[in-house]
């Protein structure tokens, strides 16, 4: 075929991924923290980040997370205790294994009506934040679905078109449950960092789509340029499989 496979021998399997994944998350907190600030923080996504952050982030040597702010890129309307609930399974396999503070948590309230839970979201951002503006988060982590989603944004859906709301709720999402309150573009694209982690055959399509090009609109996923701040993509093998472009491999301790 004509692909081009990565100069050093191919991006990382997927084992590798989450404690490259880690490391880079451990960094940017201490590049934030060391900078003087008083948080880090930090935007999660649901599906596999789910695990990968579980079993990789503990694992950090000395990971202090006493300062950090941790909100959702996206949430599912279900009460926390639903298995769909991404707070659910955040708070059960990872906030229990790392010291954040459960004040320092910022999850939406699942017994608002979707309009008024972004409503409510919004607002526990604008205060941590302390701005009425977009708030700036110093990374966000997000996946990317077969169909090029990210966060509960969904391709030709009119969210993309938000342009003033930090916050929106959706309530026909086209991946079940249909009710969702998500980070909008211009909230994710104000971040200081976005980290796509992405991996597994099922993307390799789309992946190339979002990174090469295609015919017609771009992909959610592929809207995510952050403004000012940097933008990686985490993938392993058979998530590359079909890329053309070169693709760098970091090394075992790279400074990302
Ligand atoms: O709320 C959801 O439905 C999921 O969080 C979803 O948006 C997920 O992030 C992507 O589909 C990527 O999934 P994987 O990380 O499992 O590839």
């Amino acid at each position: 075929g004509n692909n081009v496979r990565p100069k050093s021998g191919g991006v990382p399997s997927a084992a590798e991924l989450g404690p490259a994944l880690a490391q880079l998350v451990a960094s940017r907190a201490e590049k934030a923290l060391s900078g003087g600030a008083d948080s880090f923080s930090l935007g999660l996504s649901g599906g596999s980040l789910v695990n990968i952050l579980s079993k990789e982030l503990p694992a950090v040597p000395n990971l202090d997370c006493s300062r950090w702010l941790v909100g959702f890129c996206d949430e599912r309307l279900v009460p926390f205790d639903d298995p769909e609930s991404t707070y659910g399974l955040y708070k059960n396999q990872l906030f229990s294994k790392i010291n954040i503070p459960e004040d320092r948590v910022l999850a939406i309230n699942p017994s608002l009506p979707v309009q008024e839970c972004a409503e409510d979201y919004s607002s526990k951002l604008s205060k941590a934040f302390g701005t009425d503006q977009t708030p700036v988060f110093d990374m966000l982590l997000l996946g990317m679905g077969p169909d090029g989603h990210t966060c509960s944004l969904f391709p030709d859906h009119p969210l993309l078109q938000e342009s003033q709301k930090t916050v929106a709720p959706i309530s026909d999402s086209p991946k079940p449950p249909p009710q969702r309150v998500t980070l909008t573009l211009p909230t994710v694209n104000a971040a200081r960092c976005v980290v796509f982690v992405s991996t597994g055959g099922s993307k390799a399509t789309v992946l190339k789509q979002v990174l090469e090009g295609g015919d017609g609109p771009l992909l959610p996923s592929a809207l995510v340029k952050p403004t000012q701040g940097e933008l990686f993509w985490l993938v392993d093998e058979p998530a590359a499989a079909s890329l053309t472009l070169e693709v760098e491999r970091p090394g075992p301790g790279a400074k990302l």
